[in-house]
């Protein structure tokens, strides 16, 4: 949460003149309800469910950057169709960047603890290792604006072989 999927992929998406798709905001639109809701009703179980239909179906697409929510990772299902739909860019980010990145917004269900940051370090612990797992080019994004970032991605992913 708050490396900058969202931020960075519709940035990426527009260098490469590709379509962008955000699967928590398709998630919202499909539904007509926002994420903190689908929360409520469903649990983080509905959400995930939904979340692997997505993800499911915007792998199938092609020439599309798709950004996923923070924690599609844990799903064995979710790792399986990004890796095998394209090339998969990890941002990292610092758990400081991230309390930082997030404080302001309450669009984060799983951030609605009594210490964030304790949160945010608990989940990089069990996802780091999932997202270097699938990951063809890892990119720090602690320090740097989104552009800059851009930049590494694009040159990171000129210098893969090709599939
Ligand atoms: N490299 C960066 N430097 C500074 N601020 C950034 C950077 N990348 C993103 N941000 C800011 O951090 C906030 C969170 O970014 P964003 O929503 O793109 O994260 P995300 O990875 O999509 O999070 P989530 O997992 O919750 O969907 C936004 O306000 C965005 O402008
Ligand atoms: O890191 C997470 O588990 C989440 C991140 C967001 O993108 C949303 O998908 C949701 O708030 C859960
Ligand atoms: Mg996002």
């Amino acid at each position: 949460m708050g490396a900058g999927k969202s931020t960075i992929g519709r940035l990426l998406a527009k260098e490469l003149r590709l379509l962008f798709k955000d699967s928590d905001k398709e998630i919202e639109l499909r539904t007509g309800a926002n994420i903190p809701w689908i929360f409520d009703k469903e649990g983080e179980p509905g959400f995930r469910d939904r979340e692997e239909a997505m993800i499911a179906e915007l792998c199938e697409l092609d020439g599309v950057v798709v950004a996923t929510g923070g924690g599609a990772v844990m799903r064995e299902a979710n790792r399986q169709a990004l890796h095998a739909g394209g090339r998969v860019i990890y941002l990292h980010a610092s758990v400081e960047q991230q309390v930082g990145r997030t404080a302001r917004d309450r669009n984060r269900p799983l951030l609605r603890t009594a210490n964030p940051e304790a949160t945010l370090r608990a989940l990089l612990e069990s996802r780091d290792p999932l997202y270097r797992e699938i990951a063809d080019v890892v990119v720090e994004t602690d320090e740097r604006p989104p552009r800059m970032v851009v930049l590494d991605i694009l040159e990171r992913l000129e210098k893969l072989p090709p599939r």
